[in-house]
């Protein structure tokens, strides 16, 4: 995971990493009052990428980083393939994660707050969270709370050659993409289709300065038609 300067390193700190950011609008922007929840997934799509950009744009924008979620070691279970199933949901606390983004519902200014962040207190009160992660789409309490689901997605050699130019806290024993990863990824997506979530699809492989003004220009757009 690449992290904002603001961020410390995954599991240095006591808790999860919340970065936030307060920014005005570029001049003539109208935000509108509005709190939304954002989210963006599939492993090494260019989440962290897209996600740091959108958090220098947006105005007083928080965010939360699924991977800071993960249980300790000793609690992945070991499946039958002798791989760590770090893929699936349960190696998650996505009950910690949903109480996270409850406490940014009941109070945004606070939350923003209490992570260290000034807030920038306009007429228009904006406030948006994004949520960063490779499995969200999958965890029913929190799928019903976004305004937006993005989900960006790369072809398998793609993804294949980018997992292995990173090196996670626990780094990939050899054939886990292939072993693990990669077949996790395709049946959550499938679950997920085939639950009806609604997703707006981009295409990874477009480049980040691409990726950024569409999901930019959309969030604007989707921030205006709430009023
Ligand atoms: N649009 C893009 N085009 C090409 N490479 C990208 C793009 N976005 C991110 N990357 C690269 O892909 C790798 C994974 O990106 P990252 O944002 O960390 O993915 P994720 O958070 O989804 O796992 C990094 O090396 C990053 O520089
Ligand atoms: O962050 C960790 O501690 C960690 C430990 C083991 C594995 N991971 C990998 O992190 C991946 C999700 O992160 P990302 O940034 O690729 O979306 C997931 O595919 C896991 O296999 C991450």
């Amino acid at each position: 995971m690449l992290h904002h300067p603001l961020e410390i390193p995954n599991r240095v700190r006591p808790g999860p990493s919340i970065s936030a950011r307060s920014v005005a609008g570029p001049e003539g922007t109208v935000y509108l009052s509005a709190t939304s929840q954002i989210n963006i997934s599939m492993t090494n799509g260019g989440k962290t990428t897209l996600t740091n950009s959108l958090l220098k744009s947006l105005p007083n924008c928080c965010v939360i980083h699924q991977d800071d979620f993960f249980k300790p070691q000793d609690q992945i279970a070991v499946g039958e393939d002798g791989f760590k199933q770090w893929d699936v949901l349960e190696s998650l606390d996505m009950e910690a994660m949903l109480s996270t983004v409850q406490a940014w519902m009941s109070s945004p200014r606070k939350f923003a707050r209490a992570h260290g962040v000034s807030v920038q207190l306009d007429a228009s009160d904006t406030h948006i969270l994004i949520l960063e992660g490779f499995l969200l789409y999958s965890y029913k309490p929190l799928v019903d709370l976004y305004s937006r689901r993005y989900f960006l997605t790369v072809p398998y050699e793609e993804c294949k050659w980018r997992r292995s130019t990173r090196r996670y806290m626990v780094p990939d024993p050899p054939g886990l993409f292939d072993g693990h990863v990669w077949p996790m990824y395709q049946k959550y997506k499938r679950e997920m289709e085939a639950n009806g979530v609604e997703v707006v699809y981009l295409d990874g492989t477009k480049s980040r300065e691409e990726l950024f003004h569409q999901v930019l220009e959309d969030i604007q757009n989707s921030l205006l038609n709430r009023s």
